[in-house]
């Protein structure tokens, strides 16, 4: 978890900013990306207003449909993702989202861009789960009969129909989970940035994420400590102290993050994981 304020409404809707870590560089000149779609990382490097680099050298593009992120605690992944619909600002680079700069274009990128929270709580504002989601979906003005009709199926996918009408708060961790997933498809986002959205749910309720991972339309990025959920991911990447380490197929990818960690522990068995680039100098 990490320190930003947590009840702000990150829905795709939702354009207002979190201030930066550090000042951004200066406005970049007018222009249009040259790649035409997927997320693009140009030169991004992530400090804290003490100098504290949380991110750095990042130059990757990522377009397939499955990209996983996994890393140790504090690596850097919910930071990597955060920059992607601009909570967070470089402090050097750029980042592209299908050609738009998430740091001039922030309103057009979050309206592409579905975020699910590591905490559903965060997500979940309105008494009911109904009402939750239909507050998402009032900037589409659709009306309120056909915005209570989306709000409704959004709901019934993800098994959530029956609660719809009884107070959010009652709901259990997973199901609170389930709604703040359905909240962010309902708006229909071309990609969806999910931060170890398995967290809190039991058994059934994973294999139930996993099936609902695997039919959505939208490309997703997903950061977890479930590796089995990246199995038939396209591409995983592997972030540690703020750099991505190794970036390939979910297989090969996990064996590089097992092989990190098994080098830690040879090197200081009681070694708490190293935070940043800083913990590492
Ligand atoms: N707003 C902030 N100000 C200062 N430091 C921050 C801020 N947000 C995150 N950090 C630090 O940046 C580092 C990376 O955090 P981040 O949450 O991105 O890691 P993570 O890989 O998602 O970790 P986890 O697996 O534990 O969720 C951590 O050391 C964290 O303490």
């Amino acid at each position: 978890m990490i320190g930003w304020p947590r009840r702000r409404r990150a829905r795709p809707a939702d354009t207002g900013d979190i201030p930066s870590l550090s000042a951004p560089d200066a406005p970049p000149a007018p222009g249009t990306d040259p790649t035409t779609g997927g997320v693009r990382f140009d030169g991004v490097r992530v400090e804290t207003p003490e100098g504290r680099v949380l991110l750095a050298d990042l130059n990757v593009t990522l377009s397939e449909p499955r990209i996983g992120l996994i890393g140790p605690n504090g690596a850097g992944k919910s930071t990597f993702l955060r920059l992607i619909n601009a909570l967070v600002r470089p402090t050097q680079g750029r980042v592209w989202v299908d050609g738009l700069d998430a740091g001039r274009e922030t309103r057009a990128v979050r309206r592409r861009v579905g975020f699910l929270f590591q905490a559903p709580e965060a997500q979940i504002i309105m008494p009911t789960p109904a009402e939750d989601v239909a507050f998402g979906l009032e900037p589409l003005r659709l009306g309120r009969a056909a915005t209570r009709e989306r709000a409704l199926a959004a709901l019934a996918r993800f098994g959530l129909a029956e609660r719809a009408d009884q107070p959010a708060f009652a709901l259990s961790g997973g199901e609170k989970q389930r709604l703040a997933l359905a909240a962010v498809l309902a708006l229909d986002p071309a990609l969806v940035l999910m931060d170890e959205p398995t967290t809190q749910l039991d058994l059934a309720g994973r294999r139930m994420f996993a099936r609902v991972l695997g039919g959505l339309a939208q490309r997703v990025i997903l950061a977890t400590h479930d590796l089995d959920l990246l199995n038939t991911f396209d591409r995983v990447l592997v972030i540690d102290q703020g750099r991505i380490v190794f970036d390939g197929p979910p297989a090969p990818a996990r064996a590089a993050y097992e092989a990190l960690v098994l080098a830690r522990e040879a090197v200081d068995p009681g070694a708490a994981p190293a935070d940043t680039l800083e913990a590492r100098a």
